[in-house]
């Protein structure tokens, strides 16, 4: 099976965030990843994985005002600067956490504001922090997102999108991040497109469909998918990212399945 990693945005959301480390080593993760770490001191993130046993394995670059909104601002020609301080201040994380991938989230296109300008933008921001992550052994990552549910104008939909983008930038260290629920959602077909993606993919996320909740709650075969994942050439972490339809811990039928395998 995978190694699967529990997403403490989204599980475990019962418990005060600090408390989610340990109620995901007990649950049997060894991973685990969220949105954001700059809430916290970078120390005291280290010290209740380091507490539980866990590899942070992901987390995002600042995407900008979430609250107001904004889903990253990487496309963003205006906010080039900001772009540029947060990666500075990821990087700072990620050595504190020893996670060796980021995210970053491309962000919504303005209407006013045309394709190949935010194209271009785009792919000049992530050869920035590409090269700088390079120095410090970090792999950067680029997510295609749902733009028909969850984030209607985010620049990067499609995994067609995303591999332009990746192959515009032209460095080794940057990666596709494949959530199978965002690729369910605009393409299906997810064990082909696994299979010829797999040589670019750094991480991989899931949700069932729709709903965003756990698997065996919609129309993803998740035995199938998480086996076809298992025979390709991917040694990285598969996510659990989704909203538990009621609660965690009754969330975790289909990993407490793979535990019973030999
Ligand atoms: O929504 C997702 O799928 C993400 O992985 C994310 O980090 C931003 O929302
Ligand atoms: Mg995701």
């Amino acid at each position: 099976m995978p190694r699967f990693a529990a997403n403490l945005s989204m599980l475990f959301t019962e418990l005060p965030f600090p408390e989610r480390f340990a109620a995901a080593a007990d649950a049997g993760f060894k991973g685990v990843e969220y949105l954001f770490p700059y809430d916290w001191p970078a120390q005291q993130l280290a010290q209740w994985l380091a507490d539980n046993g866990l590899t942070q394995v992901l987390f995002n670059l600042p995407a900008g005002d979430w609250q107001a909104g904004e889903r990253g601002i990487a496309c963003l020609p205006d906010r080039i600067a900001a772009f540029r301080e947060d990666v500075f201040m990821a990087m700072e994380y990620a050595q504190a956490l020893d996670c060796q991938q980021v995210n970053c989230l491309a962000g919504l296109k303005p209407d006013e504001l045309s394709s190949e300008v935010a194209f271009t933008t785009l792919v000049e921001n992530l050869r920035f922090a590409a090269d700088l992550f390079d120095a410090q052994g970090l792999t950067l990552t680029l997510e295609a997102i749902n733009s028909r549910v969850d984030m209607p104008g985010f620049l990067v939909d499609t995994s067609a999108t995303a591999m332009a983008v990746i192959e515009a930038v032209g460095r080794e260290n940057i990666r596709l991040q494949y959530d199978l629920y965002h690729m369910q959602i605009m393409e299906g077909d997810l064990c082909r497109s696994l299979s010829q993606l797999c040589p670019h993919i750094g991480h991989i996320q899931f949700a069932d469909n729709p709903g965003r909740n756990e698997p065996g709650s919609g129309e993803i075969h998740f035995d199938t998918v998480f086996a076809h994942i298992d025979s390709l050439d991917y040694a990285g972490w598969v996510s659990a990212e989704y909203r538990p339809l009621t609660d965690t811990a009754t969330s975790l039928g289909w990993f407490n399945a793979t535990k019973q395998e030999p």
